[in-house]
C-alpha cells in the first residue's frame, strides 16, 4: 500500500508539474525591483553622511580619495563610487580620470531639477545612481555622489528562479522596442504559447515568461488525474491478483491431471518415466503413489509374463508362441496339417510419430482385441513384438488358411479410434505359410511366412502373400 501511495503521488506530480509556478515571475520581479531601491538608498545615505559633507565642504582631494576608499570597503557590491566637488562637476577644477557621457547626463539632470534628490540611468545590466550633496545648514550644493552597480547578480537571480519547464526573458525598454538582456529555459516555447509580462517598476525592465503547455484532456484537471492514476493502479493490482490466482489454479489443475494420468496408467498396468507434477505440496504424495504404482505394475507384468500373455495386447506373448510352435511342429511331423499367418500393421511407425506412443499402444491393444474377436477360438494368436502378430491355425491346411486370412481382412473395420476424435485407417500386411513334416527347424514355417510378408510389403501392403512349404 505504501508503495502504491508513493507511486500514485509521484505520477500525479508528474502529470501536473509541467506548469511553472505562477509566483515565479512575481518573485523574480520583486527581487529585481529591490535593486534600484537599495542603490538609491545607498546613494542618499552617502550624500547625507557628515563625512561626505565635510570632505566636500573643507576637505582636500586626498581626503575625498580616502573617503572613497573607505566607502568601497563598506559597499563591496558597488563597482564604482565617486565623490565630485561642484567645481569638478562644473569643469572648473580637474578630476582624476574623466566623466563618461552617462555620468555627465546624470549630473546635468540633477542640476536642471534643483529639488531632486537623485537620478538614475540603466545601461546594459548596470545601474548608475547620482545624488547631490548639499550643506545641511544652507542647502548649498557641495558636489555629487556617483554610484554604479554591475548587475551580475541579476544573472544569478535569474538563473536561480524556479521557472521549471517554462521560458523567461528579461527585457529592457529602449524607446518603443524591447531588447532581450537575459534568457532562460526552452526558447522553442515562444512559438507554442503566449508570453506573460511582469513590469518591474522603477526600472526600464520587464519580465516575459512563456509556460510549457500543460497536460491536455482528462489529465488537465488535477483532481481527475489523481483519480485516474489511482484507478489505473488499482486496475493493475487487480490484474496482478487475477494472474496469480489464474496461474496458481492452473498449476493445481495440471498437477491433478498428472495424478489422474498416473492412476489411469496404473490401472492399465503401465508406467511412464515420470509425471509432470509442479507444486511442491503435491510432490510427496505423488512420489509415494509413483513408487507404489511401479511396484504394482511390475508385479502384474511379472505375473502376466509368467502366464504367457502379452501385457499390452492381451494375446499370447513370444515365449508362449515358441512353445506352441514347438507343439505344432511335432504334430506336423505326425502328419497333422497346420498353417501360420504373420500380420504386420502398415505404417505403424507413422502413428507413433504423428499421434504419440500412447496412440501407438492403443492401436496394438485394439488390433490384438480385433484378432481375438474375429478369429476362431481354436486359433492361436500371439504378439511377436512391436506391431507384429502371428496366428497359428491348427488342423488347417494352407488353402483353408488363406480363406480364413481373407475372411479376417474383410471383417476388420476400416478405421479405429486411437484417442477421442483421432481416427486411423487400419490396414495390415500378411505372410502365410504352412507347417510341413519335412521341415528341419521348428521355425521353418515362420521363416517362410516372413518371406511372404516381405513380398506383401513390397507389393504395396494391405494384402496377404502365401508361401507353400
Ligand atoms: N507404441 C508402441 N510402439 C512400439 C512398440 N513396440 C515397437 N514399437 C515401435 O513400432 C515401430 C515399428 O516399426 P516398423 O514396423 O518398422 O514400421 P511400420 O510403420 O509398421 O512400417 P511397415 O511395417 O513397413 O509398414 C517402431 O518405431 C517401434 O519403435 C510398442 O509396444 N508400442
Amino acid at each position: 500500500a505504501g508503495f502504491l501511495l508513493h507511486a500514485a503521488v509521484a505520477l500525479h506530480q508528474h502529470f501536473v508539474r509541467n506548469q511553472p509556478p505562477a509566483y515565479a515571475g512575481a518573485v523574480l520581479s520583486a527581487q529585481l525591483q529591490s535593486l534600484p531601491i537599495r542603490l538609491r538608498g545607498e546613494a542618499r545615505a552617502i550624500a547625507h553622511s557628515p563625512l561626505t559633507v565635510q570632505a566636500l565642504a573643507q576637505g582636500s582631494d586626498t581626503e575625498r580619495q580616502n573617503l572613497v576608499a573607505t566607502l568601497r570597503g563598506f559597499y563591496p557590491e558597488l563597482h564604482e563610487i565617486q565623490i565630485l566637488s561642484e567645481d569638478q562637476a562644473a569643469g572648473r577644477s580637474p578630476i582624476p580620470g574623466s566623466l563618461s557621457t552617462t555620468q555627465r547626463k546624470l549630473i546635468d539632470a540633477l542640476r536642471e531639477r534643483p529639488d531632486s534628490t537623485d537620478a538614475m540611468t540603466v545601461e546594459r545590466l548596470s545601474l548608475r545612481f547620482s545624488a547631490p550633496v548639499r550643506h545641511p545648514d544652507d542647502n548649498r550644493l557641495l558636489g555629487f555622489v556617483l554610484l554604479a552597480r554591475d548587475l551580475g547578480d541579476i544573472q544569478l537571480l535569474f538563473a536561480g528562479t524556479p521557472l521549471l519547464d517554462g521560458y523567461a526573458e528579461l527585457q529592457q525598454q529602449d524607446g518603443n522596442r524591447f531588447e532581450t538582456l537575459l534568457k532562460r529555459g526552452d526558447e522553442s516555447l515562444k512559438s507554442v504559447s503566449a508570453p506573460r509580462y511582469t513590469e518591474i517598476s522603477g526600472t526600464p525592465w520587464r519580465l516575459a515568461t512563456w509556460s510549457a503547455p500543460g497536460p491536455t484532456g482528462l489529465l488537465a484537471d488535477v483532481r481527475m488525474s489523481f483519480v485516474l492514476v489511482w484507478a489505473g493502479l488499482i486496475l493493475l493490482m487487480a490484474l496482478a491478483l487475477a494472474l496469480i490466482y489464474f496461474y496458481g489454479n492452473r498449476a493445481l489443475q495440471d498437477d491433478l491431471a498428472a495424478l489422474t494420468k498416473l492412476f489411469s496408467d496404473i490401472s492399465h498396468n503401465r508406467m511412464r518415466k515420470s509425471y509432470n507434477v509442479q507444486l511442491e505440496e503435491v510432490q510427496p504424495a505423488y512420489l509415494i503413489m509413483y513408487q507404489l504404482g511401479k511396484l504394482m505394475v511390475g508385479k502384474h507384468l511379472a505375473a502376466v509374463n509368467s502366464a504367457g500373455m502379452d501385457h499390452l495386447s492381451q494375446v499370447h506373448n513370444r515365449r508362449s508362441f515358441d512353445a506352441k510352435q514347438r507343439e505344432i511342429y511335432q504334430q506336423a511331423k505326425e502328419g497333422w496339417p497346420a498353417s501360420l499367418l504373420i500380420l504386420d500393421i502398415d505404417d505403424f511407425k507413422r502413428v507413433n510419430d504423428t499421434y504419440g506412443h500412447d496412440a501407438g499402444d492403443q492401436l496394438i491393444i485394439q488390433f490384438g482385441k480385433l484378432l481375438k474377436e474375429r478369429l476362431r477360438s481354436s486359433d492361436f494368436v500371439a504378439r511377436l513384438g512391436g506391431d507384429e502378430f502371428c496366428v497359428i491355425f491348427p488342423n488347417t491346411p494352407l488353402k483353408r488358411a488363406m480363406e480364413l486370412a481373407d475372411r479376417l481382412r474383410r471383417s476388420m473395420p476400416a478405421t479405429v479410434e486411437l484417442a477421442p476424435g483421432v481416427m486411423h485407417a487400419l490396414s495390415w500386411s500378411g505372410g502365410l505359410s504352412e507347417f510341413s513334416r519335412h521341415d528341419q527347424a521348428e521355425n521353418a514355417a515362420l521363416a517362410r511366412a516372413d518371406q511372404a510378408l516381405l513380398e506383401a510389403k513390397r507389393g504395396g501392403r494391405n494384402r496377404t502373400q502365401m508361401k507353400a512349404a
